[in-house]
């Protein structure tokens, strides 16, 4: 099988090396595409790989029969629809380490030339005036650095900032005063750390929260002179009101990398003379690109290839050596799943998911999810997937629920999953034997020993002599070999299960015929 990519923006090709050497790959780059041109061509390709500047919006999603993967060669993700790629179940990846150290550096760059002012005098001198006087700095040294948001470069861009004796004070939703103080800078709230600064950068994401909270009531809390980095996304910043900061003189110095809207060609901020910019370059240096190409390019590869991706945003990442320990029971979990949605004949409102033995002592996330894959997989078909599994519960009004118990029935691992529907609760459980593979070892109150395999028949029956003989009988009429069989039952002469394996698909009016007979109750028949 040969898999398609397509690489919608410029990306190193020193980066994109690995992916190139890799066997069945077809790699096209298109970097001139309109959003209309990229909808049109998007059903060919099984990856698509982007930095900023493409839009991977819903409309694109929809149209992207075969896409299994975007990779976002950068940090921000904000370019990317990541509920409609999770609800069509395409994995997106980043590459959230590559350009770090690019972006502080090119923060710090914008820090110094903002207070010297050296792109306004370089500009003077470019046009033959030379102006000593109007280009008088301030110095970076005891001036405080207010940094809202604390992550990767925000952390960078302190500690290079202390490297110019700045004060570094910093706001984050995950910052606590002891981790503060261990980093050499002080903590404060948003407002605390606005009112205090000199220079205030921005390197938060750009998400709800976080859009236009620099807004006329933060630029109202900051010092007078104050002046404002933003190398982090446009739109944290509102445009407008930092225009009127600037005119009234609360802000005398602006350095922007990001814009509300980009590209553009006219924005009445770059009219302002207190304000130096870049079109969106932060990331942009041979380093950052060939480390964020070959990020994109490994983690590309190795999904195609069905390995495990090292940067996903829209599943948790679970690390390799934990992995290893849950994989033996992806199948198992996936098979009970789709067993017991199979003998459930009502709507799922609630599943239970409980881990036991081993399994409680492992990380159980993955294995939620593709015990709901299973479950939904049988009614949604098979583009539920890892990505969107739980999404599609929830908006199927599924509420899905895991817990650890020590009670394991004698089995070393047992994974038990119980579906609540109007009419009631049916539950299986299943175990994995150790060299050999996964069993069913119960379905409701009744204890089976069944490999998740094959042509399944589950048949609740009266405990009465000659019913097993009879149903064989009425198989045998209509050439079906019962391959193994399971009996148990609730006490003599009560209910009792008959779970058979058969040799091919059962028609559901050959299962019907079972019915004739009166000490059988209900007959279900489960692919898996
Ligand atoms: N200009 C460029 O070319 C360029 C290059 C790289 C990254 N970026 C952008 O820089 C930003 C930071 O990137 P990063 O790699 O450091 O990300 P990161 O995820 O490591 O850090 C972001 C931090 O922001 C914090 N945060 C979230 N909401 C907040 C809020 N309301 N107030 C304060 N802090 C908040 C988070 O807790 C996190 O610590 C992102 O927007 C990214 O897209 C821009
Ligand atoms: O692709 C780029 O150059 C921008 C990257 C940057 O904005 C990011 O979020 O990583």
């Amino acid at each position: 099988m040969t898999f398609h990519i397509l690489i919608a923006d410029p990306l190193s090709e020193e980066g994109i090396q690995p992916l190139r050497s890799l066997e069945n790959v077809n790699i096209i780059t298109d970097t001139n595409l309109t959003p209309d041109e990229l909808g049109e061509k998007i059903a060919d390709f099984d990856a698509l790989l982007v930095r900023s500047q493409t839009q991977v919006t819903s409309e694109i999603i929809e149209k992207a029969t075969n896409l299994k993967i975007i990779a976002r060669a950068g940090v921000g993700v904000d370019n990317i629809d990541l509920n409609a790629a999770t609800e069509h179940g395409i994995i997106v990846v980043n590459a959230p380490n590559g350009n770090t150290n690019s972006a502080a550096e090119h923060t710090m760059a914008m820090i110094m030339s903002l207070s010297r002012k050296i792109p306004q005098a370089y500009n003077a001198l470019k046009n033959h005036q030379w102006e000593r006087k109007k280009y008088v700095g301030v110095e970076l040294k005891n001036k405080t650095l207010g940094v809202i948001g604390l992550g990767r470069i925000g952390a960078e861009v302190s500690s290079r900032a202390k490297g110019q004796r700045m004060n570094v004070m910093a706001y984050d939703p995950f910052l606590t005063e002891e981790t503060a103080e261990k980093m050499g800078i002080r903590y404060g709230t948003v407002e605390e750390v606005l009112k205090a600064a000199d220079f205030i950068t921005i390197h938060t994401p750009l998400l709800k929260e976080t859009k236009h909270m620099i807004n006329a009531e933060a630029f109202q809390n900051m010092k007078q002179g104050v002046q404002i980095i933003n190398c982090a996304r446009g739109g944290i910043i509102d445009e407008e009101a930092l225009y009127d900061a600037i005119i009234s003189k609360k802000v005398v110095g602006a350095a922007l990398d990001v814009f509300e809207e980009e590209p553009f060609l006219d924005n009445k901020l770059l009219e302002l003379p207190e304000v130096i910019a870049t079109p969106h370059l932060g990331a942009s240096t041979f380093e950052a690109q060939e480390n964020v190409a070959v990020d994109v390019s490994h983690d590309v590869g190795t999904f195609l290839t069905g390995g495990l991706v090292k940067n996903p945003v829209n599943l948790p990442s679970v690390p390799r050596e934990i992995m290893n320990k849950i994989e033996p029971y992806f199948n198992l979990a996936e098979k009970l799943g789709s067993f017991l949605i199979g003998l459930t004949q009502d709507v799922a409102e609630e599943v239970n998911i409980y881990y036991s033995g081993d399994l409680s002592e492992l990380e159980v996330a993955p294995l939620t999810r593709n015990t709901v894959k299973g479950l939904l997989q049988r009614h949604l078909g098979d583009h539920v997937n890892d990505v969107n599994a739980l999404y599609l519960a929830e908006r199927k009004g599924i509420t899905v629920h895991e817990s650890k118990t020590t009670s394991t029935k004698g089995f070393t691992n047992l994974l038990t999953v119980e579906v609540k529907t109007k009419s009631g609760t049916r539950s299986v459980s299943g175990t994995l034997l150790n060299g050999m593979g996964p069993r069913i070892v119960k379905v409701d109150d009744y204890s089976v020993d069944v490999t998740p395999v094959g042509h399944i028949v589950v048949i609740h029956h009266k405990d009465q002599p000659g019913v097993i003989g009879r149903m064989g009988s009425l198989l045998a009429e209509h050439n079906i070999n019962i391959a193994t069989m399971q009996v148990d039952r609730s006490d003599i002469g009560g209910n009792a299960i008959m779970v058979l394996t058969v040799d091919k698909h059962m028609e559901q009016d050959e299962l019907e015929t079972l019915k004739q007979l009166e000490e059988i109750y209900d007959v279900t028949g489960i692919d898996l």
